[in-house]
Protein backbone atom coordinates (compact mmCIF):
# COMPACT_ATOMS: atom_id res chain seq x y z
CA UNK A 1 0.00 0.00 0.00
CA UNK A 2 1.12 3.41 -0.88
CA UNK A 3 2.24 6.26 1.95
CA UNK A 4 -0.78 9.02 2.11
CA UNK A 5 0.91 10.46 5.16
CA UNK A 6 4.50 10.63 6.39
CA UNK A 7 5.18 12.18 9.83
CA UNK A 8 8.73 11.94 11.01
CA UNK A 9 10.81 12.69 14.52
CA UNK A 10 7.92 15.10 15.36
CA UNK A 11 7.76 17.57 18.57
CA UNK A 12 6.37 20.11 20.19
CA UNK A 13 6.40 21.48 23.12
CA UNK A 14 4.31 24.33 25.04
CA UNK A 15 5.90 26.72 27.52
CA UNK A 16 8.46 24.40 29.00
CA UNK A 17 6.89 21.04 28.99
CA UNK A 18 7.65 18.70 25.32
CA UNK A 19 4.08 17.10 24.30
CA UNK A 20 5.42 15.13 21.17
CA UNK A 21 9.10 13.64 22.19
CA UNK A 22 9.75 13.13 17.85
CA UNK A 23 6.83 10.44 17.14
CA UNK A 24 7.18 9.04 13.71
CA UNK A 25 4.47 7.45 11.74
CA UNK A 26 2.29 6.74 8.63
CA UNK A 27 -1.02 6.48 7.45
CA UNK A 28 -1.11 4.47 3.53
CA UNK A 29 -4.11 4.48 1.32
CA UNK A 30 -6.79 2.49 1.87
CA UNK A 31 -6.42 1.75 5.42
CA UNK A 32 -7.88 2.36 8.85
CA UNK A 33 -4.99 3.67 10.99
CA UNK A 34 -5.77 4.45 15.02
CA UNK A 35 -4.04 7.20 16.92
CA UNK A 36 -4.33 6.28 20.79
CA UNK A 37 -3.32 7.32 23.41
CA UNK A 38 -4.61 8.38 27.16
CA UNK A 39 -5.86 12.09 28.29
CA UNK A 40 -2.89 14.40 27.74
CA UNK A 41 -1.33 12.10 25.51
CA UNK A 42 -0.67 14.12 22.46
CA UNK A 43 -3.61 13.12 19.91
CA UNK A 44 -5.00 16.55 19.07
CA UNK A 45 -1.57 18.17 19.10
CA UNK A 46 -0.40 15.60 16.29
CA UNK A 47 -3.48 15.75 14.11
CA UNK A 48 -3.17 19.95 14.83
CA UNK A 49 0.05 19.94 13.53
CA UNK A 50 -0.70 17.35 10.42
CA UNK A 51 -3.92 20.42 9.39
CA UNK A 52 -1.41 23.06 9.82
CA UNK A 53 -3.36 24.20 13.03
CA UNK A 54 -0.23 24.88 14.47
CA UNK A 55 3.43 24.50 13.98
CA UNK A 56 6.07 21.67 14.42
CA UNK A 57 9.00 22.25 17.01
CA UNK A 58 11.06 19.78 14.93
CA UNK A 59 10.20 16.83 12.26
CA UNK A 60 8.45 16.94 9.01
CA UNK A 61 5.19 16.01 7.90
CA UNK A 62 4.62 14.96 4.70
CA UNK A 63 1.94 14.35 2.12
CA UNK A 64 2.66 11.82 -1.03
CA UNK A 65 6.69 12.74 -0.37
CA UNK A 66 5.39 16.87 -0.50
CA UNK A 67 5.61 19.59 2.42
CA UNK A 68 2.59 21.59 1.26
CA UNK A 69 -0.41 20.89 2.87
CA UNK A 70 -3.27 19.14 -0.07
CA UNK A 71 -6.10 20.82 2.02
CA UNK A 72 -8.64 20.30 -0.47
CA UNK A 73 -8.11 16.48 -0.75
CA UNK A 74 -7.49 16.13 2.89
CA UNK A 75 -11.37 15.64 5.03
CA UNK A 76 -11.25 16.37 8.71
CA UNK A 77 -13.40 15.90 11.35
CA UNK A 78 -12.25 18.36 14.33
CA UNK A 79 -12.43 17.26 17.81
CA UNK A 80 -14.33 20.56 18.68
CA UNK A 81 -17.87 20.19 17.46
CA UNK A 82 -19.40 23.00 15.87
CA UNK A 83 -21.54 24.25 12.97
CA UNK A 84 -22.64 27.65 12.08
CA UNK A 85 -25.96 27.45 13.92
CA UNK A 86 -28.31 29.94 11.72
CA UNK A 87 -27.45 28.27 8.75
CA UNK A 88 -29.33 25.37 6.81
CA UNK A 89 -28.08 21.98 6.73
CA UNK A 90 -27.21 21.95 2.92
CA UNK A 91 -26.07 25.45 2.57
CA UNK A 92 -23.56 24.89 4.78
CA UNK A 93 -22.91 21.61 3.56
CA UNK A 94 -22.42 23.25 -0.09
CA UNK A 95 -20.40 25.93 1.63
CA UNK A 96 -17.70 23.57 3.12
CA UNK A 97 -17.33 21.91 -0.53
CA UNK A 98 -17.12 24.69 -2.22
CA UNK A 99 -14.31 25.77 0.11
CA UNK A 100 -12.37 22.33 -0.87
CA UNK A 101 -13.22 23.57 -4.65
CA UNK A 102 -15.75 20.75 -5.46
CA UNK A 103 -17.87 21.09 -7.62
CA UNK A 104 -21.51 22.15 -6.44
CA UNK A 105 -23.91 19.78 -8.26
CA UNK A 106 -22.02 16.78 -7.17
CA UNK A 107 -21.99 17.80 -4.06
CA UNK A 108 -26.02 18.91 -3.81
CA UNK A 109 -26.25 15.02 -5.06
CA UNK A 110 -23.93 13.55 -2.83
CA UNK A 111 -25.33 15.35 0.39
CA UNK A 112 -29.02 14.58 -0.07
CA UNK A 113 -27.61 10.61 -0.40
CA UNK A 114 -25.74 10.73 2.94
CA UNK A 115 -28.46 12.22 4.64
CA UNK A 116 -30.65 10.07 4.05
CA UNK A 117 -27.89 7.13 4.65
CA UNK A 118 -27.51 8.98 8.05
CA UNK A 119 -31.34 9.02 8.73
CA UNK A 120 -31.55 13.30 7.94
CA UNK A 121 -33.93 12.64 4.98
CA UNK A 122 -35.77 16.23 4.68
CA UNK A 123 -33.34 18.17 6.83
CA UNK A 124 -31.62 19.32 4.44
CA UNK A 125 -33.88 23.06 4.91
CA UNK A 126 -33.73 23.07 8.91
CA UNK A 127 -31.02 24.79 10.41
CA UNK A 128 -28.36 23.72 12.23
CA UNK A 129 -29.63 24.80 15.51
CA UNK A 130 -32.93 23.01 15.15
CA UNK A 131 -30.67 19.47 15.29
CA UNK A 132 -30.00 17.17 18.00
CA UNK A 133 -26.15 16.86 19.08
CA UNK A 134 -25.46 13.74 17.33
CA UNK A 135 -27.74 14.75 13.68
CA UNK A 136 -25.14 18.01 14.25
CA UNK A 137 -22.21 15.68 14.21
CA UNK A 138 -23.77 13.60 11.46
CA UNK A 139 -23.93 16.51 9.42
CA UNK A 140 -20.37 17.53 10.28
CA UNK A 141 -19.08 13.82 9.53
CA UNK A 142 -20.85 14.65 6.39
CA UNK A 143 -19.31 17.76 5.59
CA UNK A 144 -15.80 15.85 6.08
CA UNK A 145 -16.25 13.72 3.34
CA UNK A 146 -18.54 15.52 1.09
CA UNK A 147 -15.67 16.30 -1.09
CA UNK A 148 -14.10 12.60 -1.88
CA UNK A 149 -11.40 13.03 0.40
CA UNK A 150 -8.08 10.84 -0.07
CA UNK A 151 -6.94 11.42 3.27
CA UNK A 152 -9.80 11.68 6.42
CA UNK A 153 -8.48 12.72 9.73
CA UNK A 154 -11.64 11.16 12.70
CA UNK A 155 -11.19 12.57 15.90
CA UNK A 156 -13.20 10.93 18.41
CA UNK A 157 -15.89 10.49 15.37
CA UNK A 158 -18.04 8.30 17.48
CA UNK A 159 -18.67 10.03 21.04
CA UNK A 160 -22.18 11.02 21.32
CA UNK A 161 -23.43 8.79 18.56
CA UNK A 162 -26.14 6.15 19.38
CA UNK A 163 -25.26 2.59 18.60
CA UNK A 164 -27.17 2.44 15.50
CA UNK A 165 -25.35 5.60 14.69
CA UNK A 166 -22.30 4.25 15.29
CA UNK A 167 -22.72 1.28 13.42
CA UNK A 168 -23.68 3.62 10.10
CA UNK A 169 -20.32 5.65 11.08
CA UNK A 170 -18.22 2.65 11.08
CA UNK A 171 -19.61 0.86 7.93
CA UNK A 172 -19.01 4.32 5.84
CA UNK A 173 -15.67 4.30 7.62
CA UNK A 174 -14.98 0.59 6.33
CA UNK A 175 -16.07 1.30 3.03
CA UNK A 176 -14.27 4.72 2.69
CA UNK A 177 -10.86 3.14 3.11
CA UNK A 178 -12.05 0.17 0.78
CA UNK A 179 -11.77 2.55 -2.08
CA UNK A 180 -8.51 3.46 -1.12
CA UNK A 181 -9.06 6.41 1.31
CA UNK A 182 -6.43 6.84 3.96
CA UNK A 183 -7.80 7.10 7.96
CA UNK A 184 -6.51 8.36 10.82
CA UNK A 185 -8.75 7.82 13.58
CA UNK A 186 -8.73 9.03 16.81
CA UNK A 187 -10.93 7.06 19.48
CA UNK A 188 -11.10 5.83 23.30
CA UNK A 189 -13.63 3.47 22.75
CA UNK A 190 -11.35 0.49 22.18
CA UNK A 191 -13.96 -2.02 21.08
CA UNK A 192 -14.43 0.00 18.05
CA UNK A 193 -11.09 0.40 17.53
CA UNK A 194 -10.13 -3.20 17.90
CA UNK A 195 -13.25 -4.30 15.42
CA UNK A 196 -12.03 -1.67 12.93
CA UNK A 197 -8.51 -0.46 12.50
CA UNK A 198 -5.83 -2.26 10.36
CA UNK A 199 -2.74 -0.47 12.63
CA UNK A 200 -2.67 1.39 15.71
CA UNK A 201 0.00 4.11 17.40
CA UNK A 202 -0.36 4.39 20.79
CA UNK A 203 1.15 7.70 22.22
CA UNK A 204 2.30 7.71 25.73
CA UNK A 205 3.69 10.87 27.11
CA UNK A 206 4.59 12.12 24.11
CA UNK A 207 6.43 9.21 22.71
CA UNK A 208 5.29 5.79 20.90
CA UNK A 209 4.89 2.57 22.96
CA UNK A 210 3.12 0.45 20.59
CA UNK A 211 2.86 1.42 16.42
CA UNK A 212 2.12 -1.80 14.35
CA UNK A 213 -0.83 -4.06 12.58
CA UNK A 214 -4.12 -5.27 14.90
CA UNK A 215 -2.60 -8.80 14.42
CA UNK A 216 0.85 -7.78 15.59
CA UNK A 217 -0.03 -6.31 18.54
CA UNK A 218 -2.49 -9.13 18.78
CA UNK A 219 -0.08 -11.82 18.92
CA UNK A 220 2.91 -10.10 20.26
CA UNK A 221 0.93 -8.33 23.18
CA UNK A 222 -2.23 -9.86 24.11
CA UNK A 223 -1.11 -12.88 25.77
CA UNK A 224 -4.07 -15.43 26.96
CA UNK A 225 -5.78 -15.33 30.14
CA UNK A 226 -7.95 -18.04 31.93
CA UNK A 227 -10.85 -16.75 34.53
CA UNK A 228 -11.52 -19.71 36.76
CA UNK A 229 -14.52 -18.93 39.29
CA UNK A 230 -14.21 -21.38 41.89
CA UNK A 231 -12.41 -21.41 45.52
CA UNK A 232 -9.07 -21.50 44.94
CA UNK A 233 -5.98 -20.45 46.79
CA UNK A 234 -3.97 -18.65 45.35
CA UNK A 235 -1.00 -19.96 46.23
CA UNK A 236 -1.91 -23.41 44.41
CA UNK A 237 -2.80 -20.90 40.99
CA UNK A 238 0.31 -19.24 40.88
CA UNK A 239 2.30 -22.47 40.97
CA UNK A 240 0.75 -23.66 38.07
CA UNK A 241 3.23 -23.96 34.74
CA UNK A 242 2.86 -20.88 32.23
CA UNK A 243 0.93 -18.44 34.39
CA UNK A 244 2.72 -15.30 34.78
CA UNK A 245 0.64 -13.29 37.57
CA UNK A 246 -2.67 -14.11 39.43
CA UNK A 247 -5.49 -11.68 40.11
CA UNK A 248 -8.29 -12.55 42.44
CA UNK A 249 -11.54 -11.11 43.96
CA UNK A 250 -13.59 -13.22 45.97
CA UNK A 251 -14.21 -16.73 44.16
CA UNK A 252 -13.01 -15.20 40.59
CA UNK A 253 -9.30 -15.82 39.65
CA UNK A 254 -7.51 -14.02 36.48
CA UNK A 255 -4.29 -16.02 35.14
CA UNK A 256 -2.36 -14.25 32.93
CA UNK A 257 -0.30 -16.71 31.08
CA UNK A 258 2.86 -16.15 29.56
CA UNK A 259 3.40 -15.35 25.94
CA UNK A 260 4.23 -19.41 24.36
CA UNK A 261 1.66 -21.06 25.82
CA UNK A 262 0.01 -23.84 24.06
CA UNK A 263 -3.65 -23.14 25.74
CA UNK A 264 -4.98 -26.96 24.30
CA UNK A 265 -2.12 -28.78 26.51
CA UNK A 266 -1.96 -26.51 29.03
CA UNK A 267 -6.01 -26.60 30.01
CA UNK A 268 -5.22 -30.81 29.98
CA UNK A 269 -2.75 -30.64 32.11
CA UNK A 270 -4.84 -28.94 35.07
CA UNK A 271 -4.65 -30.35 38.43
CA UNK A 272 -7.93 -32.30 39.20
CA UNK A 273 -8.96 -30.92 42.17
CA UNK A 274 -9.01 -27.10 41.36
CA UNK A 275 -12.53 -25.91 41.86
CA UNK A 276 -14.11 -24.79 39.00
CA UNK A 277 -17.42 -23.90 38.56
CA UNK A 278 -16.76 -21.80 35.13
CA UNK A 279 -13.93 -21.73 32.91
CA UNK A 280 -13.24 -19.65 30.15
CA UNK A 281 -9.75 -18.42 28.03
CA UNK A 282 -9.78 -15.36 26.11
CA UNK A 283 -6.82 -13.21 24.83
CA UNK A 284 -5.99 -9.88 26.85
CA UNK A 285 -8.33 -7.17 24.64
CA UNK A 286 -6.88 -4.08 23.47
CA UNK A 287 -8.74 -1.79 26.37
CA UNK A 288 -7.04 -4.01 29.08
CA UNK A 289 -3.46 -3.29 27.27
CA UNK A 290 -4.65 0.41 27.25
CA UNK A 291 -5.40 0.27 30.70
CA UNK A 292 -1.72 -1.57 31.95
CA UNK A 293 -0.11 1.26 29.40
CA UNK A 294 -2.16 3.75 30.51
CA UNK A 295 -1.82 3.16 34.42
CA UNK A 296 2.27 2.55 34.25
CA UNK A 297 1.81 -0.64 35.46
CA UNK A 298 3.24 -2.71 32.63
CA UNK A 299 2.14 -6.22 34.08
CA UNK A 300 0.91 -7.37 30.88
CA UNK A 301 4.19 -6.35 28.80
CA UNK A 302 6.93 -9.28 27.63
CA UNK A 303 7.98 -7.77 24.51
CA UNK A 304 6.90 -3.93 22.84
CA UNK A 305 5.93 -4.15 19.11
CA UNK A 306 8.03 -1.55 17.27
CA UNK A 307 7.45 -2.46 13.94
CA UNK A 308 4.80 -1.65 11.04
N1 LIG B 1 -2.58 25.24 22.97
C1 LIG B 1 -2.05 24.64 24.01
N2 LIG B 1 -1.36 25.34 24.94
C2 LIG B 1 -0.77 24.73 25.99
N3 LIG B 1 -0.84 23.41 26.23
C3 LIG B 1 -1.52 22.66 25.34
C4 LIG B 1 -2.15 23.23 24.19
N4 LIG B 1 -2.75 22.23 23.50
C5 LIG B 1 -2.49 21.09 24.17
N5 LIG B 1 -1.76 21.34 25.29
C6 LIG B 1 -1.27 20.34 26.24
O1 LIG B 1 -0.66 19.30 25.51
C7 LIG B 1 -0.94 18.04 26.06
C8 LIG B 1 -1.54 17.14 25.00
O2 LIG B 1 -2.85 17.60 24.68
P1 LIG B 1 -3.72 16.94 23.53
O3 LIG B 1 -4.99 17.73 23.42
O4 LIG B 1 -2.89 16.79 22.30
O5 LIG B 1 -3.98 15.49 24.13
P2 LIG B 1 -4.96 14.34 23.61
O6 LIG B 1 -4.12 13.12 23.54
O7 LIG B 1 -5.66 14.76 22.37
O8 LIG B 1 -5.95 14.22 24.85
P3 LIG B 1 -7.53 13.86 24.94
O9 LIG B 1 -7.61 12.36 24.86
O10 LIG B 1 -7.89 14.35 26.31
O11 LIG B 1 -8.26 14.57 23.84
C9 LIG B 1 -1.84 18.29 27.27
O12 LIG B 1 -1.04 18.30 28.41
C10 LIG B 1 -2.40 19.66 27.01
O13 LIG B 1 -2.66 20.33 28.22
Amino acid sequence: METFLKVESLRKSFKNTEVLKGISFEVKKGEIMAILGPNGAGKSTTIRNIMGIMYPDGGTIMFENQTDIPRNRIGYLPEERGLYKNVKVMDILLYLAELKDYPAKKAKERALTYLKKFGLEGKENSSVEELSKGMGQKVQFIASILHEPEFLILDEPFSGLDPVSQELFKQEIRDLAAKGTAILLSSHQMNLVEEMCDRLFLIHRGQKVIYGTMDNVKKEYANFKCTIRGTNKLADLQGLPEVQRVEQTDDTSILYLTKDVKVASWLRHLPEQLDINELSIDRISLHEIFIDIATDKNLLKEEVVSHA
